[in-house]
């Protein structure tokens, strides 16, 4: 028996911190979107009580250090379950790369296994298990469009963002989200307006939405890796309509409208940057498998 499940990666269309919390995580506030740049998670049922995982990219970890790993053992351990798995991970999503791609092959996992070992659980109660493996991995079991508070897994829906391109650059370094957030001086921050955003997606206002991003985390990677400053600024020579480092990076990304601009950005870009993607967001939360 075989289950293949998408795991979708996200942005962060804002970033703000609020304050470091005594448990050492730091309170945020931050809407993100899933795009349609997705790794592939199949998930074979086997007889014996074993996990295994494969991938073809040489930066994903084969063994318990993966996250969709740490998402199958959970639920084994959870509810008893007897038998195991084998779980191949197709990667598309950069990795350690803002795009929360090990969190979303985490959370696919979870909606997977869910299936293939007939657990019956509802999304609420997988995103709550979800969250014990790392903090982005609720919102990745909903997808879609939403706002995060607390250490990312307290979830609250929002609507589609309006329709456009996300164009997306990489650059050929890895970024250690711990280092960033430790980086950080919680006293300095220009915090980016959280409600306006929310408003300018409920109106469905692309120029809102480009005033309004922002991320509290971009100074820190950007002081730490100068690449990342100048990706931003040749995405805007090309003509994007908002430009924003996603997460604590090192990946940057561009909103524009127009099917012209879109080319000219990913042809400019293709130049001189590692990876580089041209996709849509996939808006709200009912997009998912
Ligand atoms: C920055 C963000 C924005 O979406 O994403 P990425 O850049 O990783 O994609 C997230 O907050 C990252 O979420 P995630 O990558 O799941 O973090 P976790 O594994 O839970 O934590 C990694 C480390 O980051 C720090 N951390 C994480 C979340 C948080 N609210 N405060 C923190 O201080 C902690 O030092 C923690 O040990
Ligand atoms: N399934 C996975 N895919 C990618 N990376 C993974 C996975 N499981 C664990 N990791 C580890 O998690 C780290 C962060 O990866 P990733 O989730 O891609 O980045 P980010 O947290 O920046 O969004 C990587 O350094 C990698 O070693």
């Amino acid at each position: 028996m075989k289950v293949l499940m998408k795991a979708p990666a996200k942005i962060n269309l804002t970033l703000d911190v609020l304050h470091k919390r005594p448990d050492g995580y730091h309170e945020v506030e931050m809407i993100m979107t899933t795009i349609d740049l997705a790794d592939r998670i199949e998930l074979t049922w086997l007889d014996e009580n074993v996990i295994r995982v494969t991938s073809q990219n040489r930066f994903v970890p084969d063994d318990q250090r993966n996250l969709a790993y740490q998402a199958a053992i959970l639920l084994k351990d959870r509810f008893q379950v007897q038998h195991g798995v084998q779980i191949n991970i197709e990667k598309t999503i950069p990795v350690a790369a803002g795009l929360a791609g090990g969190s979303s092959d985490a959370a696919a996992t979870l909606r997977g296994l869910n299936r293939l070992w007939k657990l019956g659980l509802n999304l609420d109660e997988l995103a709550v298990l979800g969250a014990e493996i790392g903090s982005d991995v609720s919102f990745c079991v909903y997808g879609g469009t939403a706002l995060a508070k607390g250490r990312g897994e307290i979830i609250m829906p929002l609507p589609a963002p309006p329709n456009c391109w996300v164009v997306l650059a990489k650059p050929l370094i890895g970024v250690s989200t711990a280092d960033v957030y430790r980086r950080l001086n919680v006293e300095h921050i220009s915090h980016p307006d959280t409600n306006s955003m929310i408003e300018a997606i409920r109106r469905n206002d692309f120029d809102g939405v480009c005033q309004q991003v922002g991320n509290v985390l971009e100074g820190v990677t950007l002081k730490m890796y100068p690449e990342v400053a100048q990706i931003k600024e040749q995405m805007y020579r090309f003509g994007a309509d908002a430009v924003l480092m996603s997460g604590s990076g090192p990946t940057v990304f561009a909103l524009v409208q127009h099917d012209s601009r879109m080319h000219r950005l990913y042809n400019g870009l293709r130049g001189f940057c590692d990876q580089v993607f041209a996709v849509r967001m996939l808006g709200d939360r009912h997009t998912l498998d």
